[in-house]
């Protein structure tokens, strides 16, 4: 195969790059402009008079900070053509950033405390993933993420209410997840509730380690057995945890912008995902509330290319982690593979 004489430019390099999306909120995918439209259709009153001002309202100094308004915000979504339209948004979005496979969470007891009905929720999302899969080919997974600030009670009536919908959506909804308010909510708390999880088959993730401590992260491990750690990044601070990371190939899902946004890091050049992946950790670069934080998957990978002096090989070892850590079958693993290979090598110069 003929290599390029010319390099493409970072910005068309990346977004070219075939990667998989692993942690992302459809939740925090909702852009000001959309939920200003849905608060209009649905006669919801927001405490903001325009997009610019609740823009401006998007100044975080902790996670709890986000999460206050996050979940205000998805006070609008009320109907399942609400849900629909936000799913819609984030998938042209992430095909535009040459995004193939994306594993995506919701947040059930967010709407359903306010009387939506689960099914609303999965009906809205699963006819945008699936619309997309049959006219782009993009392929996409469900993640029911528990909130860990309410009860493991709650977590375990919300599994009960989702359970009688699986049959229906078995081609997406493949995986359980943790987030929300980290400090004082450590894994163990869900034990449980993972263990029945776990029992019915579904893949286990949880968020671990962004705020709280390396402990959270080992506990995720061994209390909850989950295969992929959201963030992980505090790991580092375990010489053991991380050895073990290492040695087990367990995924992190890193989310360089909102570690910035949230102040997990006080600037980009310190964060710590170059470290991870030149150590052998399987570290992956996602957004996680892309229209919180001020970038979607490919302006994270950007960032951290042009802070953290990545190289064009490392961008293409984050985006083939993104395939080996995705949920996917071993066989559209391998397609997506030599997909990836085909393009760094059509579009490298002999010295990557
Ligand atoms: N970054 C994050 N951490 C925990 N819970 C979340 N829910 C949405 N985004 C989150
Ligand atoms: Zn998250």
């Amino acid at each position: 195969m003929s290599k390029s004489v010319l390099q493409l430019d970072l910005h068309t390099f990346v977004r070219g790059l075939p990667k998989a999306e692993l942690h992302l909120h459809i939740e925090g995918s909702l852009e000001p402009e959309l939920m200003f439209e849905l608060a209009r259709r649905n006669g919801v009153e927001l405490p903001y008079s325009s997009v610019d001002e609740l823009r401006r309202a998007y100044a975080f100094d902790s996670l709890q900070s986000f999460l206050d308004l996050y979940y205000a915000g998805a006070g609008v979504l009320i109907t399942e053509r609400d849900f629909y339209d936000m799913t819609m948004a984030y998938m042209s979005r992430a095909r535009q950033d040459g995004v193939v496979h994306a594993e995506i969470m919701f947040d059930p007891q967010t709407h359903t405390a306010r009387g939506v009905a689960m099914e609303t929720v999965f009906a809205g999302i699963a006819r945008a993933l699936r619309e997309t899969r049959a006219t782009t080919g993009i392929t996409s997974y469900l993640i029911l993420s528990f909130l860990r600030h309410l009860s493991e009670e709650d977590a375990i009536a919300t599994l009960e209410a989702a359970l009688p919908l699986r049959e229906q959506y078995n081609d997406l909804w493949t995986g359980i997840g943790l987030d929300s308010a980290e400090h004082g909510n450590p894994p163990g708390k869900f034990a449980r509730v993972f263990a029945r999880c776990r029992e019915l088959g579904f893949r286990l993730v949880a968020h671990a380690g962004e705020e709280g401590p390396a402990d959270y992260v080992r506990d995720a491990l061994d209390l909850l057995q989950v295969e992929r750690i959201d963030h992980g990044v505090r790991s580092e601070e375990d010489a053991v945890l991380l050895q073990r990371l290492i040695d087990q190939q367990v995924p992190l899902t890193v989310c360089p912008l909102s570690n910035l946004k949230l102040q997990v890091i006080q600037s980009m050049p310190q964060h710590n995902l170059a470290r991870l992946l030149r150590l052998g950790v399987m570290a992956t670069v996602n957004s996680d509330d892309p229209a919180y934080f001020g970038g979607y998957v490919a302006d994270n990978y950007i960032v951290c290319a042009e802070h953290l002096a990545l190289t064009r090989h490392e961008l293409f070892e984050l985006a083939q982690n993104s395939i080996t850590a995705s949920f996917l079958p071993p066989e559209q693993k391998h397609k997506h593979m030599e997909t990836l290979s085909a393009y760094v090598a059509d579009n490298s110069t002999p010295a990557m």
